[in-house]
């Protein structure tokens, strides 16, 4: 499967301007129908652990903040593969385009049950310079706006909601991760996603900076 040019036109015009892009139908429905098998059986086997927030020594449980639950992808499957070979694509576009140097790729799956959501938040937060460019990829087949669970986009100035997007089957949100504040709202079913981010290569001489 390949990335369709125009959208790709549209997707690092928008990232440039805004910020943020919503990308209806990225991904195929065959292949997100098999990465959200994935997630179901990690569910039914007790494989996806509740999220923290902050990282390494810092992590900590917040269910305040937030409360969906997560598995770290790792290629295994042929699923999984081809995922990462897209995001591979998407990376290598992004960076001939815009420079960004862009150097590893890091995703989770993610499931919110009835009642979760994440509150206002960054990805990265500025000088760490690690995670540049958020994407959440969404699994969830015939998701009805009244099903709740939309990602709100923010303006750069924290308050002005700039989108509020529907967590549809192949449709993937693309944003900068230091610069755009958003928000999960509330499902009201299980909600599938996939969460990832593409890192810049942070190391120093001294500081190994760890993806997780
Ligand atoms: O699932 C989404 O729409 C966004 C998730 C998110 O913000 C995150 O995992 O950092
Ligand atoms: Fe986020």
């Amino acid at each position: 499967m390949t990335l369709n040019p125009d959208a790709l036109e549209h997707l690092l015009d928008n990232l440039v301007e805004k910020g943020w892009y919503e990308w209806p139908q990225a991904i195929s429905s065959s292949l997100c129908l098999a990465l959200l098998n994935e997630v179901m059986l990690a569910e039914e086997n007790g494989k996806l652990k509740k999220a923290g927030i902050g990282r390494g020594d810092e992590q900590q449980l917040n269910r305040d903040i937030r409360r969906d639950q997560i598995r770290w992808l790792n290629g295994e499957s042929a699923a999984q593969a081809e995922f990462f070979c897209i995001m591979a694509a998407l990376q290598q576009e992004i960076n001939r385009a815009l420079f960004m140097g862009l150097f590893e790729y890091e995703a989770h799956y993610a499931l919110y049950q009835p009642g979760d959501f994440y509150k206002k938040h960054l990805d990265s937060f500025q000088g760490q310079a690690n995670r540049m460019v958020s994407t959440v990829l969404y699994l969830n087949p015939d998701w009805q706006a009244e099903n709740g669970g939309e990602l709100v986009i923010y303006a750069k100035d924290g308050q002005t909601i700039e989108a509020t997007i529907i967590p549809s089957i192949g449709k993937l949100a693309i944003f900068l991760s230091e610069e755009i504040p958003h928000e999960v709202l509330p499902t009201q079913l299980p909600r599938a996603s996939i969460a990832g981010w593409f890192r810049c290569n942070s190391s120093t001489a001294n500081l190994v900076n760890p993806a997780r």
